[in-house]
């Protein structure tokens, strides 16, 4: 059906949230813009999770944020509150290490060139890829004469861009050393491509954001893991055996958690508390359409109240 004649169905009584909860037994939950923003949860988010697991829904946590390992990131929903395991939680680290092993058969003797966080390092580690990178080149100001200390590295199969609070020059030269050598063929990936996220004062540049240089650099596209794209939805689908029909995916950003539930033909639920407003998702012109709108995930708690 044309994008154009979908119209995403508002939901704002509680009548409604009840409605929409009685269709769907599995909910796929975006985190940065959904459930929290960085470290502060969204209002309402504790006492719906709480109500919905007790009414027997089941949450699956499916992120972008490549920073935290599934192990990491239970810790970080057990200080927020909400409990959860590793295999409730899909990050785009994750998906990117299940990728390089399952998909890609990784050689054992090559090693990744991380720009990015522990999340990219503890999860290759646990499938066993080496990496190297990341917070070794923290803080490391380069100099013009240093330029000669760059040299080519033939153990680095793979460059894994991720969201990087420490991104510096020299971490751009060294992936683009590793990249540019045509005989080397390392493989270029992204954790994902989101080009901001929801903090709690407002937007930032996103992963897709800080590894633009490199791909100006190398007129070279990478491939990218996370949502919306089909690393992440196989990952997801590999794992979980749900109802499609009884599944939905919720998230805040139209190009990224909409966009990965169209593509894994499910209902999706955008809310208004992230980065898409309802104004991009009711344009005739947006392509993405979400089956349902509200304000806040957490809005779902008044019907437990009601
Ligand atoms: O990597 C980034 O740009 C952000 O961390 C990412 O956008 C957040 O991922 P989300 O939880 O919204 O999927």
């Amino acid at each position: 059906m044309p994008s154009s004649i979908v119209v995403p169905k508002k939901l704002t009584t509680v009548e409604q949230y009840k409605a929409f909860l009685d269709q769907y037994d599995t909910f796929l939950l975006d985190c940065d813009g959904v459930l929290w923003h960085g470290s502060h949860v969204l209002e309402g988010i504790l006492e719906t999770v709480h109500f919905l697991r007790k009414n027997g829904k089941k949450l699956v946590f499916v992120t972008n944020n490549s920073t935290l390992s599934r192990a990491n990131y239970v810790k970080k929903f057990q200080k927020l509150g909400i409990e959860a395991t590793e295999k409730d939680i899909f990050s785009s680290a994750f998906a990117t290490a299940v990728y390089l092993r399952n998909i890609l058969d990784f050689p054992k003797d090559k090693r990744v060139y991380v720009i990015g966080e522990s999340g990219i390092v503890d999860e290759l580690k646990d499938v066993g890829i080496e990496s190297t990178g990341a917070s070794d080149d923290n803080g490391v100001i380069m100099t013009h004469a240093d330029f000669g200390s760059i040299e080519q590295d033939p153990t680095i199969g793979a460059v894994v861009c991720g969201f990087d609070l420490n991104l510096n020059y020299r971490k751009l030269a060294k992936a683009f050393t590793y990249l540019n050598n045509k005989e080397q063929n390392a493989h270029f990936i992204l954790t994902n491509d989101d080009t901001t996220f929801p903090a709690p004062n407002g937007i930032y540049p996103g992963t897709g954001s800080l590894a633009q240089p490199l791909i100006t650099a190398l007129n070279r596209n990478p491939l990218v893991m996370g949502k919306p794209n089909k690393p992440m939805l196989d990952c997801f689908f590999a794992n979980y055996h749900t109802d499609p029909s009884r599944t939905c995916m919720v998230g805040d950003r139209l190009d990224t958690d909409i966009d990965f539930g169209v593509n894994g033909n499910i209902a999706t639920l955008m809310v208004l508390t992230g980065v898409s407003t309802e104004a991009e998702a009711m344009d005739p012109k947006q392509p993405i359409k979400p089956t349902y709108i509200m304000q806040s995930f957490g809005d779902f708690a008044k019907v437990e109240n009601a």
